[in-house]
């Protein structure tokens, strides 16, 4: 079998064009021009790419951007400051502080600091806790894109069998309340799984999140599952030139494709709808912030 290439970056296309309808509908139906602040702390070149990317989107589908760059040595009464100061802003209605932000700042307080209102990451406990309960709310925005590719492409998730590679608090845990509220068997590996091999073996949806190069291989995967790869890992890719590099997935790409029935590709898959989604929750807090109803097709 040769799998179905999930376009993830076409799909975000797409996803964008949606919400540039909402954003111009909230224009003339409210008067409301959605503001996202993006702040970034310190000088790490591919943070560097994701801000330019998420500044140039975010105009793009006609919101207000606001770029917040603080030197690497802000000491972290400032950037709490700041980002008080964004959140008595009432042309913001998102904030997302890029992380990680430099070792002597404490991400915890950072994301204390954020008003759950303009939280568009869902980093702060309340949105955590709304999430798992099913309330409206910004949704954790790279789970967030997984489930629309994964609806897209299954229909309904009831019933199958998801297996998700990681159970951090920014993609593995909340992609596992979305697939759980979607009516999936819901495993969760981690770094202390036993035979990892034979519990992806089991899964009709794989998600990988782990952060390591091609570590799950083509006979890991069983006949006709669904594959998102979520793993970012930039590569040494000295046949392009020196000093390039490439991205690659946590998934063996190749070999996977020859099983699976579908499959994200690195970069142009999981990757392309993050971003998308930042927009989309920022259209769902500009909504709740003025007592409307969040656009459906914008959430989960
Ligand atoms: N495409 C996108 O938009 C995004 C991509 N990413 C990428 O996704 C990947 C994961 O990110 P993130 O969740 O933040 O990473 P973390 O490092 O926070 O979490 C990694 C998870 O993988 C688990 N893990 C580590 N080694 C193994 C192993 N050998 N076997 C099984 N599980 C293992 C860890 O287990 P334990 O908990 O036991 O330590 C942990 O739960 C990264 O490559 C990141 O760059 C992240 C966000 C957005
Ligand atoms: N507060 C916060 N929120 C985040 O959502 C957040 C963060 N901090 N810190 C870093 C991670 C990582 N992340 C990505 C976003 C887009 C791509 C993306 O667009 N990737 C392209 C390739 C881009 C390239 O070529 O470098 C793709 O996969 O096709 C990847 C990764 C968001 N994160």
């Amino acid at each position: 079998m040769t799998a179905k290439i999930i376009d993830g970056k076409r799909f975000a296309e797409d996803l964008r064009g949606r919400i540039a309808d909402h954003v111009s509908r909230l224009k003339s139906e409210h008067g409301i021009i959605p503001g996202l602040a993006v702040v970034i702390v310190g000088e790490d070149p591919a943070s560097q790419v994701y801000v330019s990317s998420k500044a140039k989107h975010t105009a793009a589908v006609g919101m207000n951007s606001f770029k917040h760059e603080l030197p690497a040595d802000t000491p972290e009464a400032d950037l709490l400051a700041l980002v008080h100061q964004l959140n008595a802003d009432p042309t913001v209605h998102g904030i997302l502080v890029q992380m990680p932000v430099p070792k002597h700042i404490d991400p915890n307080n950072v994301i204390e600091a954020i008003d759950p209102a303009k939280d568009v990451d869902c980093f702060t406990p309340a949105n955590v806790g709304k999430v798992q309960i099913g309330l409206p709310g910004p949704v954790s925005c790279t789970p967030l894109g997984c489930l629309m590719l994964l609806r897209d492409e299954l229909g309904s998730l009831e019933g199958k069998h998801a297996v998700i590679i990681g159970r951090s608090n920014l993609v593995g845990k909340p992609m596992m309340q979305l697939l759980l509220r979607d009516n999936c068997t819901v495993t969760v590996a981690h770094s202390r799984t036993k035979n990892l091999d034979e519990v992806v073996r089991q899964a009709d949806i794989v998600v990988a999140a782990v952060g390591r190069p091609n570590m799950v291989k083509g006979d890991w995967i069983k006949p006709g599952a669904t594959i998102i790869d979520v793993g970012i890992n930039r590569m040494p890719a000295p046949e392009k030139g020196e000093g390039k590099t490439r991205l690659i997935g946590d998934v063996d790409f190749a070999a996977a494709s020859e099983v699976a029935a579908a499959i994200t590709p690195v970069p142009g898959g999981v990757g392309p709808m993050t971003i998308a989604c930042l927009l989309a929750n920022t259209i769902t807090t500009a909504s709740l912030m003025n007592g409307l109803t969040p656009p459906v097709d914008l959430t989960a």
